[in-house]
């Protein structure tokens, strides 16, 4: 591979090579960072309509709230990508991959923070300025039958970028159409065939060629294999492994499908909720996972297609909403590894029982059964001691069923008559234990950020998660 970076924007000389000949005045070397993102933050407008700006959450009180709210789709996330290496981008549907890698396209306007690309900020550029960038940095998605028009030519497909930046004549954009059809494995012959005539591996192949036209140094591509069959995958795989080597191509990459991931990446960011909660050498991720999202990801490989409807549930509880995100980390309103308040004495264990049955009452996962019975299921028949202890009993109180109505009586029901038993005040009981222990855990009140050791390779591992304070 070259060590320096080919500037696109650049006329052509007639002696060169179509393909990546010319050497830019920009060099940035090998493994330097091309990009980097610091701050970066895309909020929307949430849509109009009756419930515009009202908010629901269960665990906040009031659960309800009024005002001009934002998705925070990408919030504060900070990185770099260097030159010639891979990204993965890996996360659950919906937690901001796809505006992330927008976002830093600028095909969405960032709401702040800045994108570096050599050195210079995209965040600050419009116009022209912008037009001209767009040539350097290009972008392909996931579904290759709608990105490309039917009643275009394949040919004309990949010079549709050329001509826009006014790259090339007639003949030069046609050469280099052609040269780059056979670059990503395809017949140069089929130039004048039309979408249809080509499988979905082969559209793909064709979305590379036009992104790879402009000659760009950095490609974001999102989720660019996940509509193919899995035996096609790895073969497009490895043609944008080999593009990648041959014109030092900087990707990227972004997927949910964590085999997929594995295979293409140098290095891996994990996101949840608009934040990168883990970012690691590939096999450091995989073979050494430090923060408990990654750990869950990886419990359930291979991560279903979170489009697939029955794909919820592979971890335990909802994303909660990027409206109102949960504060400190991110992931603790569904973290097993959740911290004890330090401002309780706790042991390990009496931490571990309170954490499990506080998870219980908030998701309801279990009958109303009576006070001792609760006691002897979550806590071995021994609460926590002192005010830990206090709380816990108070919260059993709430859920039991053989607790009092408000100050009256109950007693002598059968099981089949507390399920649904309206004394049951699981509201109250989940208020308190919340407010009580989890609202009160690092994990709530302060957002983390640490780096660790690696136990494979020489990378810096970052994972955004108190337990390594
Ligand atoms: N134009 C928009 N207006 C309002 N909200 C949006 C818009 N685009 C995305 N969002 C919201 O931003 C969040 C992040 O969405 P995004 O598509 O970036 O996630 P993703 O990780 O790429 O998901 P997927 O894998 O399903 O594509 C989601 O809550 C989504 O509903």
């Amino acid at each position: 591979m070259s060590d320096t970076v080919q500037d696109p924007s650049r006329g052509q000389s007639e002696d060169d090579d179509l393909l990546g000949s010319e050497m830019s005045g920009e060099e940035i070397a090998h493994g330097d960072a091309l990009l980097e993102v610091d701050g970066l933050k895309k909020y929307f407008d949430q849509d109009s309509g009756l419930l515009s700006g009202v908010s629901f959450d269960p665990d906040s009180f009031p659960p309800v709230s009024v005002g001009q709210d934002h998705v925070k789709a990408v919030d504060d996330v900070n990185f770099e990508i260097r030159r010639g290496e891979t990204l993965g981008l890996v996360g659950e549907s919906g937690c901001g991959k796809s505006t992330l890698g927008r976002t830093i396209l600028r095909l969405l306007e960032p709401t702040d923070g800045s994108i570096y690309f050599k050195g210079e900020d995209l965040a600050d550029l419009s116009g022209e300025q912008l037009r001209q960038k767009r040539s350097e940095i290009q972008m392909i998605f996931q579904d290759p039958q709608s990105s490309l028009d039917p009643r275009m030519k394949i040919g004309q497909i990949i010079e549709e970028p050329m001509r826009a930046h006014g790259m090339l004549d007639d003949e030069g954009r046609e050469a280099r159409a052609k040269e780059l059809l056979e670059k990503v494995g395809l017949d140069p012959h089929h130039y004048n065939r039309h979408p249809h005539a080509f499988s979905g591996g082969q559209r793909q192949r064709v979305n590379l060629a036009r992104a790879l036209s402009v000659n760009p140094d950095f490609v974001v591509c999102d989720e660019p294999v996940s509509a193919l069959d899995v035996s096609i995958q790895a073969q497009v795989l490895n043609t944008m492994e080999e593009l990648q080597e041959e014109f030092g191509l900087t990707y990227l990459f972004i997927a949910h499908d964590l085999s997929v991931i594995r295979h293409i990446s140098d290095r891996v960011a994990v996101m949840y909720l608009g934040n990168v909660v883990e970012l690691a050498e590939k096999e450091e991720l995989f073979e050494n996972p430090q923060h408990p999202y990654t750990e869950a990801l990886l419990d359930s490989i291979p991560v279903p297609d979170p489009r697939e409807s029955d794909a919820r549930g592979v971890l335990e509880g909802e994303v909660p909403s990027p409206v109102n995100p949960p504060s400190g980390c991110r992931f603790r309103t569904r973290c097993p590894r959740l911290i004890a308040p330090d401002e309780y004495e706790w042991t390990d264990e009496e931490w571990y029982h309170t954490r499990a049955f506080m998870r219980a009452v908030k998701r309801r996962t279990f009958e109303p059964m009576a006070a001792a019975e609760i006691e002897a299921e979550f806590f071995g028949g021994d609460l926590p001691r002192g005010d830990p202890g206090e709380i816990v009993q108070r919260a059993i109180e709430l859920v039991a069923s053989d607790r009092s109505a408000g100050d009256g009586e109950s007693g002598g029901e059968s099981d089949a008559e507390v399920i649904g038993d309206p004394n049951v005040d699981w509201e109250r009981a989940t208020d308190l234990l919340l407010e009580s222990f989890a609202e009160r855990s690092i994990c709530a009140q302060e957002r983390p950020a640490y780096e660790i050791e690696s136990e494979h390779g020489t990378e810096t591992h970052f994972a955004a998660c108190h337990l390594h304070r």
